[in-house]
This record gives C-alpha cells, sequence and structure tokens, in this order.
C-alpha cells in the first residue's frame, strides 16, 4: 500500500499520471495508430495514407514515446529532489501504454489518488478536454472497480511563467549562433498545430467568448518575444502560424500554414526565419516531420534561412515547472489558499474545468476533472 507521508509535498496523491497522445514504435504499428487516432473523425483515407508516409521517413517509429519515457524519468528525479516519494506513471490515449493499462495496474498497487499531467499546454477540445475524456474512459473500462480512483489533474498550463521561461530559453540559445544583422531582420514564426476553426471558436469556458487556443498561443508568444528583446536586445517582429493540418479539405481549419507563409516572406524579401513551435511540449512527428522535413524543404526551395527552436522537451525548467503545477495542485487538494503562478493578468483557466469548456463538438462524453 502506498503511504504518501502528510507532510509530503504532493501529499495526497498516491501517483502522478504523465498523459500522453501515443505514437507508433514499428512501421506495422503505424496504420493501426492512425486508424485508432481518426476513429470516427472526419479525416479522408488519402491524409492517412500521407500521413502513414511522415513515419515511415522514420523507420515507423515516432519520436513521441521515447521523449516521455525521458520526461517520465525527469519527473520522478525532481520530485524525489523535492523529498517527495510520489512514483511518476505515464500512460497514452493511442498506443501502449494506455492509460487504462497504467490506472489498472495503480489501482492493483492501491494507488488509488492521482495526479495527471498532461503533454499539451493549451486549452482546446484536443489538448485538454479530450485528455479528460480519456481519463473517464479509462476509469470505466476499469469497470466498477474504476469508481474508488480519484484522479485530478493540473491546469492548462502555457500561461505558468516556467513555460514561458523555457521557451524563451530555446529561442535565445537557438538564435545565439545568427549574426546580429540576419537577426534583427529575421521573422520570429510561433509555430502551433492547426485545428478545425470550430475547435477554437468553442475553446475555452462555455461562458466565455471562445478562441481561447488562439488567444493562449497569442500571450506566450508576445511574452517570449518580450523576453527575448530583453535577453538580446533584439526586437523581432512575430507572428502565430499553423502547421499539421489534418480533416476534410472542406472544413476550415487555423491558417496561415507555416509553408504558406514562409513562401510569402521569402516573397517579401525576408531571408531568415526563426520557427518556435510553442504549440508542443517535445520534438514529436508534428516537429520532426512538418517542421524540420516539410517547412525546411519549403525554406530551402524559396531560399530562406530557417531556424528551428526547439521544444521544452526535458529541460530542467520545464521539469521544474511541472513538478510546480503538481505540487500547486496538491495544495489545492488540501483546501490550502493557492495562488498561481501567472505570466500575465489574462485569463487563467483553473485546474478543474468549468462546465462545457472546450466542448467535444461530435458527441458529448463524460469527462473527469470537471464541474461538468
Ligand atoms: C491540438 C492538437 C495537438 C496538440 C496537443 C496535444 O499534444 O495533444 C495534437 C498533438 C498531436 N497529434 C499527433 C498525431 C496526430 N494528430 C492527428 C489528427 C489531429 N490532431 C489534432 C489536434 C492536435 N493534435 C486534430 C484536431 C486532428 C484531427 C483529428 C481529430 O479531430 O482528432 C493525426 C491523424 C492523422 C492526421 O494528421 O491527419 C495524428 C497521427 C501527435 C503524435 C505525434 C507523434 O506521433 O510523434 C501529437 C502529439
Ligand atoms: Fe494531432
Amino acid at each position: 500500500m502506498p503511504t504518501t507521508s502528510h507532510d509530503d509535498a504532493l501529499a495526497p496523491y498516491d501517483a502522478v499520471l504523465l498523459l500522453s497522445f501515443g505514437g507508433p514504435e514499428a512501421p506495422d504499428e503505424v496504420m493501426p495508430f492512425l486508424r485508432r487516432v481518426t476513429a470516427g473523425r472526419d479525416v479522408p483515407e488519402d491524409r492517412l495514407q500521407e500521413v502513414a508516409t511522415h513515419y515511415h521517413h522514420f523507420g515507423g517509429r515516432s519520436p513521441i514515446n521515447d521523449q516521455n519515457r525521458e520526461l517520465r524519468a525527469a519527473l520522478e528525479a525532481e520530485v524525489a529532489r523535492r523529498g517527495s516519494t510520489v512514483p511518476v506513471l505515464w500512460g497514452n490515449r493511442n498506443s501502449d501504454p494506455y492509460v487504462t493499462d497504467t490506472l489498472r495496474a495503480a489501482r492493483a498497487e492501491g494507488m488509488l489518488r492521482i495526479c495527471v499531467v498532461v503533454t499539451s499546454a493549451y486549452s482546446s477540445y484536443s489538448g485538454c478536454r479530450q485528455y479528460r475524456e480519456d481519463l473517464a474512459a479509462a476509469t470505466e473500462g476499469l469497470g466498477g472497480a474504476g469508481v474508488d480512483l480519484e484522479i485530478d489533474k493540473v491546469r492548462p498550463y502555457a500561461l505558468h511563467p516556467g513555460f514561458v521561461a523555457v521557451n524563451t530559453e530555446r529561442l535565445v540559445e537557438a538564435v545565439a549562433d545568427v549574426p546580429a544583422a540576419d537577426l534583427a531582420a529575421a521573422r520570429l514564426l510561433f509555430v502551433t498545430h492547426s485545428v478545425p476553426e470550430a475547435m477554437d471558436d468553442t475553446s475555452g469556458p462555455g461562458d466565455g467568448d471562445g478562441n481561447l487556443y488562439v488567444e493562449q498561443h497569442l500571450r506566450v508568444g508576445h511574452l517570449i518575444a518580450q523576453g527575448l528583446a530583453a535577453r538580446t536586445g533584439t526586437t523581432l517582429e512575430h507572428e502565430l502560424v499553423f502547421c499539421s493540418r489534418s480533416g476534410s479539405p472542406r472544413t476550415p481549419w487555423l491558417e496561415p500554414d507555416v509553408n504558406d507563409r514562409i513562401e510569402e516572406l521569402a516573397a517579401e524579401g525576408v531571408s531568415t526565419v526563426v520557427v518556435a513551435p510553442i504549440g508542443f511540449v517535445s520534438d514529436h512527428m508534428e516537429v520532426v516531420n512538418d517542421l524540420d522535413r516539410e517547412a525546411q524543404e519549403t525554406a530551402d526551395r524559396v531560399g530562406v534561412r530557417m531556424v528551428r527552436v526547439p521544444t521544452a522537451g526535458t529541460h530542467p525548467v520545464f521539469v521544474e515547472t511541472l513538478v510546480d503545477l503538481l505540487q500547486e495542485r496538491a495544495a489545492e487538494a488540501r483546501d490550502e489558499v493557492v495562488v498561481p503562478a501567472r505570466a500575465d493578468q489574462g485569463d487563467l483557466r483553473p485546474s478543474v474545468c468549468d462546465p462545457g469548456c472546450c466542448p467535444n463538438l461530435r458527441a458529448a462524453k463524460p469527462a473527469l476533472c470537471g464541474r461538468d
């Protein structure tokens, strides 16, 4: 039986769960993975075949699971460094280790109070509520047994000062080698996953104006650009662009696409673009394929120098930030007064989601960690 001592920084939790997307790790896992991801969704077959080729360029192995293995270990080390004995578990939505299996094993060992941190920093159906639905489905999948699990989640963390800080740090490091004159004339493109416009329109609290997905990215980007200016004295013109559009071509998704924008900037005479994928927390397939292969190819073709900024990954500032968020959530669970760390004075999403926030536009489904 786990016995988290009451003075442990992560009490009352028995375990932390790192919850992620998952990915294939061998060529024969690619199509089954893609079919699981897109089951019941409006993604045409030719898009699936195309995405399969992305994975096959990398031997049929996505980097995402190895990155999460490293992040899990780094989180566990940081938790231990802070004197906590709470273990860090890992589970995925779309590939082994499935979150249901992780929770079943945790429960068998008597770990009943679990704090979840997802590998997505922003508010949207795909990045927040869908993980909450995964948790509901996973506990339901444990049958009646699921009911004795108590699962909480840390808040969307894009606007935690540590997330802004780690992305600023990555950017400052990435541009260190760019000659000052080139840098001064460069454009800074913050990149994130495109989503259907309808998903952005409904992101955020149900009684809000929506568009919180884009708003959070704009705020994070603005703060990072300010941080770069403060650190280097260089103010870069910056904007938000999108990658990895999926879905039916008839459905509007967020634009502009990073490739289109690089072409336009080249036509305007821009010679250096700095591409910072702030929408992602590790250099997974969307980054190594859609940016390092495809966007790089576009940049090469139009004669633009492209500098790609690494994502947070296992940078110590990111690992510390996630553990700070876990401690914050634990204090909340102990009914202590918590002042959430924030990077600006804009909207801050809570750890318990509002009713109707970031809705599932296809079908209402049970979701944990919310008031609905
Ligand atoms: C907002 C968002 C994030 C960021 C937040 C988060 O991290 O959760 C994200 C992450 C990821 N998306 C990933 C992979 C895929 N996403 C797909 C499809 C889709 N993504 C969407 C959105 C997002 N996706 C949407 C609206 C769709 C359309 C289908 C649907 O409505 O759900 C498809 C289907 C094929 C295609 O691309 O068409 C794949 C294979 C991987 C794994 C990478 C790897 O293997 O290394 C990761 C981390
Ligand atoms: Fe995706």
